[in-house]
């Protein structure tokens, strides 16, 4: 089996009275392919939150590459490398891609200063953010503004812009939220050109996106796992089927 690069031990979170991670034991490898999934309200981000040091959990440890990294900061985990994208769109509307993404390679870098001087000085910066378009096959779209771009394309810059971060671990909150089911193609064939190195896991709704995408599968249920297998072993659980068929009922009722 490949290397552990990201694991949680009795991890826990309250916000008062209520739990809303509940003794969470998680497992991430190298280059996996991992979706978190769970109803409304499991608990999916703010677990996330825990991963990326965004939020303190009440107890447990959060450990990356062995390591425990429970007191470290957001800022430390991405040099350590991990990074994630958010549900909220955080993009530069009026700049191009191209600029959004030099301006996170550079903040990176510690270069951003450099942004200052003409264009021909930035060079490496500029190369770096053109091949992260290219892996996720955007390139076509550098010099557009981001406000021209689909909702869908706009959810790829800021994959690149994570991808900038050079990240061992990469985190995707809901990346296909608000794109039209005509776009969510678009997305999928993005994630599939990630470097098979890079360790992923996605919190996502969509599931058709996660049995295409995920070999891995984690359900959360009132901050709990409920269950964990491959995506036949999940589609078939009965327990998951009950959540999703109550939530359902729930959400149409
Ligand atoms: N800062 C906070 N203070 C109090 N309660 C919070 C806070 N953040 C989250 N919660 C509560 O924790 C629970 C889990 O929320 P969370 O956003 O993590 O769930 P989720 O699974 O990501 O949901 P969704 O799928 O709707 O995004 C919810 O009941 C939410 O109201």
């Amino acid at each position: 089996m490949s290397e552990v690069v990201l694991e949680t031990r009795d991890l826990n979170r309250s916000f008062g009275a209520l739990v809303v991670t509940d003794k969470v034991n998680f497992t991430l490898r190298a280059g996996a392919r991992h979706a978190l999934i769970g109803p409304n309200g499991a608990g999916k981000t703010t677990f996330v939150n825990l991963l990326t040091g965004k939020l303190a959990p009440s107890s447990g440890q959060v450990l990356m590459f062995g390591e425990d990294i429970t007191g470290l900061s957001e800022y430390q985990r991405v040099k350590k490398g991990m990074a994630r994208t958010f549900q909220i769109n955080a993009l530069f509307m009026d700049m191009t891609v191209l600029e959004n993404v030099a301006l996170a390679v550079s903040e990176h870098q510690g270069t951003a200063w450099k942004l200052f001087k003409p264009l021909g000085k930035m060079d490496s910066v500029i190369e770096a953010a053109y091949a992260q378009l290219c892996m996720l096959g955007i390139e076509a779209y550098a010099a557009r503004a981001v406000r021209e771009l689909s909702y869908g394309l706009q959810r790829l810059v800021e994959i690149a812009i994570a991808l900038s971060l050079n990240p061992r671990i990469l985190l995707l909150d809901e990346p296909a939220a608000g794109v039209p089911a005509s776009e969510s193609g678009i997305i999928l064939s993005a994630l599939d050109r990630l470097d098979p190195s890079i360790a992923i896991m996605i919190i996502e709704h969509d599931m058709a996106l996660v049995f295409r995408f995920a070999d891995e599968i984690t359900v959360l249920e009132r901050g709990r796992v409920v269950a964990h297998g491959t995506p036949q072993e999940i589609s078939t659980n009965e327990h998951v089927r009950s959540i999703y068929f109550g939530e359902r009922q729930v959400a149409h009722g």
